[in-house]
């Protein structure tokens, strides 16, 4: 008996349908929904999708917005500086209040739920007190879970996020440890970051021992959330495992002798079980959930994962393309292959659903948040008027009549990852300027644009590095010895594998993907024509679709992810490719911008040196 004659009977009626659904308890029924969540830095959103991919119900709380009792800016609070945490607590509120506002404002079903997956903000970390297994898995449907998960249940009530660069120290001794940043990058897929999970609970360790030896369990964001649905500690996935400078990226298990360093023999078990594989099933959904929200018990849950891997998913990449996620961070995500090389300035992930394959990523701090204060300061508060003024002035700002006085800016707000440099420079005709001369088209317009040009030049640079193009536009010394011992010993990518290291287009997602103009000069910039798909909640569409790839696993209905994504399509009689052409790359401004490329490369330098 096949699948599609089963699923014909049941639709000949209600009484069919119960009789077929309750012989075979595992088969998908046509109305069975697929919840994804997206715990990210400003928001914590929700995407349900049907059986085609369909989104049916999309929504979101926004933490500063709904939740102002916990005083977070743009999502999380920052001390002194380099510290950036976030109460732990909102977010286990954010989730009462997200599914409250499914039941309410939808009058959702949660009974149609068959599978969750969920995207985390990544290398958060969350310190679970000792008892709190016992109240996880003994949680009460008459209340709401933040009245029960009160402050005593986190060691340490205050996450750090990835908006942390408080650990330099940490990095360094890790560094040391394996015998410098490269053999790191190599063991792990990065060199030492502030943010990453590692360096950070290493301060903890150091630095709050006791609230460290009470800590019975840490979990990054992702499988935090997830622990929540099960009812008991959720394990890490491999993809958000990758950055934490702790998981082997090769044999996607935890390095005894980085968990030793970053948090003595204690760390192994404070970790829990090795990191799990996208499309797996770690578990069906606690009683909590069935008797307060109506959810059935064969509600699976999948591996919770990064939001960059979960965006990567969501995008369903063909070979050569490349993602650009301008969220509250910017990163730039590629389908890598299996033995691709990591670099010191960029990241090498495990791919959330190839156990093969690898993500290569690229973050910027310095992205929604500075373009949004640049904006406010020039452009009265107004995306419009932003982008009117980024389209009046030419690229590289050469005012007409002098096209070698280009101008050039650097922002970096808040500490920036690549490159290690902060404050706001600004340089024309190649000397360092306090602030731009307005000349002809005034100096908001040459900030605006500064700004956004040197945003993507830096991932041009980086990028094409990442892929092994070996173009010479190293930032700084260790940059370049890197880039020798390359082509010294012949470590590109392997040509072989499906994946040209030349890319053919962009594909972006994130808030900021909304707007037309940024769009534009990414193409500019980038030489490639820029994509859209309509839902710019990519990270909570891919969290839906692990949902999904998890339940069709364990029935057997599809081996890889890409199978689950062609079956859908073949089912949708689909075209082959969702997403929108939004941008073209102009010829003409092209060329200014690979001619500007050197002189970028210089200036940024001096910015780096100056730290
Ligand atoms: N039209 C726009 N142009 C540029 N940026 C925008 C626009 N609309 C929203 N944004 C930016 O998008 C960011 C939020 O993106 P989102 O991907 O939802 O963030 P996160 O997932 O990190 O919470 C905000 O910081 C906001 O400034
Ligand atoms: O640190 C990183 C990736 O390494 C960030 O990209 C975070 O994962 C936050 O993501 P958004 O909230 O900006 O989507």
């Amino acid at each position: 008996m096949t699948l599609p004659f089963l699923h014909g009977v049941a639709q000949r009626s209600p009484t069919s349908a119960f009789v077929i659904y309750s012989l075979f308890p595992t088969l998908a029924r046509p109305d069975d929904v697929y919840l994804g969540l997206d715990l990210s830095t400003q928001q914590l959103k929700c995407t349900v999708i049907n059986n085609q991919h369909h989104i049916v119900l999309e929504d979101a709380v926004n933490f500063d917005k709904d939740l102002p009792e916990f005083a977070t800016r743009n999502g999380a609070i920052e001390e002194d500086g380099d510290v950036v945490t976030v109460p732990t607590l909102m977010w286990v509120k954010a989730l009462d209040m997200l599914i409250e506002k499914m039941r309410k404002d939808y009058g959702f079903n949660f009974g149609r739920v068959r599978g969750i997956a969920g995207a985390g903000q990544q290398h958060g970390s969350v310190y679970w007190a000792r008892g709190a297994s016992d109240l996880l898995s003994s949680l009460n449907p008459s209340q709401p879970l933040h009245t029960q998960l009160g402050e005593a249940t986190f060691a340490i009530p205050r996450s750090p996020i990835w908006q942390d660069a408080s650990t330099t120290e940490q990095c360094r001794a890790l560094e040391e440890v394996v015998g410098g940043p490269q053999k790191l990058a190599d063991l792990t897929g990065s060199r030492a970051y502030e943010r990453f999970t590692g360096n950070q609970i290493a301060k903890i360790h150091q630095h709050s021992p006791m609230a460290y030896a009470s800590t019975e369990r840490i979990s990054l964001v992702s499988s935090f959330l997830a622990t929540l649905f099960l009812g008991r500690y959720a394990p890490i996935d491999t993809a958000d495992g990758s950055g934490m400078n702790l998981m082997n990226v090769r044999t996607r298990r935890w390095e005894p002798e980085l968990l030793k360093q970053c948090g003595g023999p204690e760390l192994r078990d404070k970790l829990g079980e090795e990191p799990v594989e996208g499309g797996t099933v770690v578990g069906k959904i606690d009683e909590y959930w069935i008797k307060k929200w109506g959810f059935k018990e064969d509600c699976i849950i999948a591996p919770f994962t990064g939001d960059n891997p979960a965006t990567l998913v969501s995008m369903n990449l063909l070979p050569g393309d490349c993602v650009v996620s301008l969220g509250t961070s910017d990163t730039v995500l590629l389908y890598l292959p299996p033995n691709a090389r990591a670099t010191i300035d960029s990241h090498l992930l495990a791919h959330p659903t190839d156990p093969h394959a690898n993500m290569g990523m690229l973050c910027y701090k310095n992205g929604s948040l500075v373009r949004k204060h640049v904006r406010n300061e020039y452009a009265a508060s107004n995306w419009i008027r932003f982008n009117e003024l980024l389209r009046s002035v030419p690229p590289g700002g050469a005012e007409e009549g002098d096209p070698r006085c280009r101008r050039y800016g650097f922002y970096y707000l808040q500490q920036e990852i690549v490159p290690f440099a902060r404050g706001v420079h600004r340089f024309e005709g190649g000397e360092e300027v306090e602030e731009f001369s307005g000349a002809k088209h005034g100096i908001a317009a040459h900030n605006v644009r500064a700004l956004i040009e040197s945003q993507f030049m830096s991932m041009k640079v980086r990028t094409s590095r990442m892929l092994g193009d070996g173009d010479g536009n190293d930032v700084d010394a260790e940059d370049a010895a890197e880039e020798e011992r390359r082509d010294r010993d012949g470590d590109r990518l392997d040509d072989d594998y499906d994946h040209p290291s030349k890319l053919r287009r962009v594909l972006a997602a994130g808030g900021a993907s909304r707007n037309p103009a940024l769009l534009q000069a990414l193409a500019d910039v980038l030489d490639l024509p820029v994509h859209v798909q309509s839902e710019t909640n990519s990270a909570g569409l891919g969290a839906a679709l692990l949902a999904r790839y998890a339940v069709v696993r364990e029935k057997g209905e599809a081996a890889t992810f890409k199978d689950m994504m062609d079956q859908t399509r073949k089912d949708k009689k689909g075209t082959g490719d969702d997403h929108l052409l939004v941008g073209r790359p102009d010829p003409v401004k092209v060329a200014v911008y690979e001619g500007m490329v050197d002189e970028f490369v210089r200036l940024e330098k001096i910015v780096v040196a100056r730290q």
